[in-house]
């Protein structure tokens, strides 16, 4: 019999600007403590760093171009005229049969799937008066790259039959959709069948 080992999931989290991913995502990390078999890809953002906001690692455009080039990342993307990357050791956890969480962009949903296989897709959303008031609070942005936000419409399109979708409205308490954002790991870590390495 060959050996059997179970690569872990791959949770992509999108959905549009404001609608609070990183809220989210930082609810549950709290929620789950430092001893999970939840990892929650850091990811690198040519977006220098800001106290409050996402914890994310800062390079300039130099320095990610070269640390892409270098192989540093499983995944990258670009939007709002910045560019992302997701870790290369990313892989590493999956292959030790962690359930790794990361932020994505709509857009990054295939590649994201040819590197990783079949993901679990998490879409977050809440109503439009909220995003702009969310966003707007934050201050992060700049008016124009409110608009520019506000604007931007991205269809979440599963890239193949085997992605399964969630859907959470994070228009009321954070605690409630963090709450639905907990279940839906819960699911996605029940059994599936082995993958053969
Ligand atoms: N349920 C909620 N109720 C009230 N405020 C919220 C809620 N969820 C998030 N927020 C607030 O909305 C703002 C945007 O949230 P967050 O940064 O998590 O969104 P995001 O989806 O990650 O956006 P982006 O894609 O622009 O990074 C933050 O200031 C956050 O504190
Ligand atoms: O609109 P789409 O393509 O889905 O997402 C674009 C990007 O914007 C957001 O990041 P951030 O607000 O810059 O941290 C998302 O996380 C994604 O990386």
């Amino acid at each position: 019999m060959p050996e059997t080992h179970r690569a872990g999931l791959f949770v992509a989290v999108v959905g549009p600007s404001g609608a609070g991913k990183d809220t989210v995502l930082d609810g549950a990390k709290r929620a789950l403590g430092p001893h999970s078999a939840v990892r929650f890809a850091r990811r690198v953002v040519t977006r220098p760093a800001q106290a409050g906001a996402e914890d994310h690692d800062s390079l300039d455009e130099a320095g990610f171009a070269a640390a892409e080039a270098a192989g540093a990342f499983a995944l990258t993307w670009r939007a709002h005229g910045l560019a992302y990357g997701i870790p290369a050791t990313c892989r590493d956890e999956l292959a030790a049969g962690l359930t790794v969480v990361a932020n994505l962009s709509r857009r990054a949903l295939g590649d994201a799937a040819r590197a990783f296989g079949p993901i679990e897709i998490v879409e977050i959303s809440a109503e439009p008066r909220l995003l702009a008031e969310r966003i707007a609070a934050r201050g992060r942005e700049s008016a124009a790259e409110v608009a520019a936000r506000l604007a931007r419409q991205v269809p979440v399109e599963p890239p193949d039959g085997f992605c399964r979708v969630t859907r959470i409205d994070n228009s009321g308490a954070v605690a409630e959709a963090v709450g639905r954002f907990l279940a839906c790991l819960e699911r996605a870590a029940e059994p599936r069948p082995a993958t053969i390495l």
